[in-house]
């Protein structure tokens, strides 16, 4: 097999009809920014060494982004132009023939309607199957459609990677849930978009959702305070965990009565209960990340460092919540020292605010250069990545990453929202579960702040004081 599962979940399909003065390459890099898996270049009339040149370009692009590249059709071409490989329909090409051509080691995809179809390719060596049309399409007017049931029928028929195509749309996926289909072939559906980029990346969300055979879920451990008003806490993480496609779980550090004005009690858990909750994740469903909040004095923070080193946690990201949003003081001052000499080390990344910051670093905050300043000091101290966010006092939404002695900013759109209870819980929590799903540090920052802007800008509002944000902003 020369293509893995995983390479099918969004298959993109190019189509010269969409090209509205655009050059096909500009189309396929902003599919390819917005994550598609895969790409197939499709020419029914091009001149042949224009067709030679294009796909030669693409070839490149799809290199730079480590997505494999297939001609239509054409042998011919996907020799000459280093392609990865071809796909060919029942009516073009036979599979051996194919193979014989381009060698043992490219990548022939096949069409297929029916379980014979689908067996007879994978025994002639086929690497995967197209198979549909799942929909009504535009793009293919001759062709009949494939019900659910015989596309289930050929996944459970042949062992290599299956994508289901035809008339598919970001809301069309969700029926193809349970088929064992691995993804999702489109044109229209990302070509065919205003913003080409915006919806590949809605397909992947999507797909990533519903599809997969090989796929376990990603899961996501919080160990944090709960919120009983709901907005920040243990309840923001497993919100925005569910969100962000992980399976999120749970160790409460304190329960805290709390709502929109204020921290009214905290009630925190004996150590030996919290290293209870952990061995009872830990020894059953290892969680994939781990995000800590809020952890109210140092001898629990203690359990967690030595729980947490006893399992060889991975991706663990700290926010070092001193302070609600509300102004109140949520951890005691052996606490800090505790926070300092033994979670921070342990972190992928730790997410102080600026007047986190201030206390970890011992500098004074007035400007982005101070930012820097206090991320590089803490990232030395303590060995660990560190995202400084810029919402308070600066009066953007700009965060710094420091790492590895280099710092890069993310931009974010500051909101006009009175509303932020919760936001420094909902990007850690979001940043684990990029991390789980795999996702570098950068990407999964990247993607955290595009969540957290999301869940601002549906304008909750709940309560008399800063409320929370909307985490299921998505969800209709
Ligand atoms: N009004 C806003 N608009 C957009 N993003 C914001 C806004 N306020 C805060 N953020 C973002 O929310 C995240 C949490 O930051 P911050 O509010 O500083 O942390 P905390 O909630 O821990 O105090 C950061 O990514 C920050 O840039
Ligand atoms: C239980 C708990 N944990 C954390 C916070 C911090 O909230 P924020 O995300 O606004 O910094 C909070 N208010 N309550
Ligand atoms: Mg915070």
């Amino acid at each position: 097999m020369n293509c893995r599962p995983e390479d099918m979940l969004v298959y993109a399909v190019t189509d010269r009809a969409w090209l509205k003065g655009e050059s096909l390459k500009d189309q396929v890099e902003k599919a390819l920014k917005g994550g598609v898996t895969f790409v197939q270049l499709r020419e029914k009339n091009l001149d042949r060494r224009l067709f030679l040149e294009e796909a030669a370009t693409i070839k490149e692009l799809c290199d730079s982004f480590h997505v494999p590249f297939v001609i239509n059709d054409d042998v011919e071409i996907a020799l000459a132009s280093g392609a990865d490989g071809v796909h060919v329909g029942q009516k073009d090409m036979d599979v051996k023939e194919a193979r014989r051509r381009l060698g043992p080691g490219k990548i022939i995809g096949v069409s297929c309607k029916t379980v014979e179809q689908a067996k007879a390719a994978e025994a002639g060596g086929a690497d995967y199957l197209g198979v549909g049309a799942m929909y009504p399409t535009d793009t293919k007017s001759d062709t009949s459609q494939v019900t659910v049931e015989t596309l289930k029928a050929i996944c459970r028929a042949v062992d290599i990677p299956v994508v289901a195509i035809g008339g598919i749309r970001a809301d069309r996926i969700q029926p193809l849930k349970g088929t064992g289909a691995d993804g999702v072939a489109v044109v229209s559906a990302i070509f065919g978009q205003p913003d080409i980029e915006a919806a590949a990346r809605r397909l992947k969300e999507t797909a990533e959702m519903y599809l997969g055979r090989h796929r376990r879920r990603k899961t996501v451990l919080t160990i944090a305070g709960s919120d009983s008003s709901g907005g920040a806490g243990i309840q923001a993480d497993l919100k925005t965990m569910l969100a962000n496609g992980v399976y999120g779980m749970s160790a409460i550090t304190a329960l805290t009565a709390q709502n929109t004005t204020g921290v009214s009690g905290i009630f925190p858990v004996t150590p030996e209960f919290l290293a209870m909750q952990i061995d009872s994740v830990f020894s059953d469903i290892r969680p994939d990340a781990v995000k800590i909040g809020m952890v109210s004095s140092g001898e629990l923070i203690r359990v967690i460092a030595e729980r947490l080193s006893y399992y060889k946690a991975e991706n663990i990201v700290v926010d070092p919540v001193m302070i609600s949003t509300s102004g109140s003081r949520l951890l005691d001052e052996d606490a800090v020292g505790a926070l300092k000499e033994l979670l921070l080390p342990m972190a992928a990344v730790a997410t102080p605010n600026i007047p986190e910051a201030e206390v970890l670093s011992g500098i004074c905050i007035r400007s982005s250069e101070d930012m820097v300043r206090a991320a590089e000091i803490i990232s030395r101290e303590y060995g660990c990545a560190v995202l400084c966010k810029g919402g308070h006092r600066l009066n953007d939404a700009n965060d710094l990453l420091y790492r590895d002695g280099g710092f890069c900013w993310f931009m974010g759109r500051r909101i006009d929202n009175p509303n932020t209870h919760g936001t420094g819980c909902t990007l850690s929590s979001a940043i684990a579960s990029g991390l789980a799903r795999g996702y570098s540090l950068e990407q999964a920052v990247e993607r955290a702040k595009e969540y957290l802007s999301g869940a601002l800008e549906a304008m909750l509002d709940l309560g008399s004081g800063s409320g929370p944000m909307d985490h299921g902003f998505q969800i209709p």
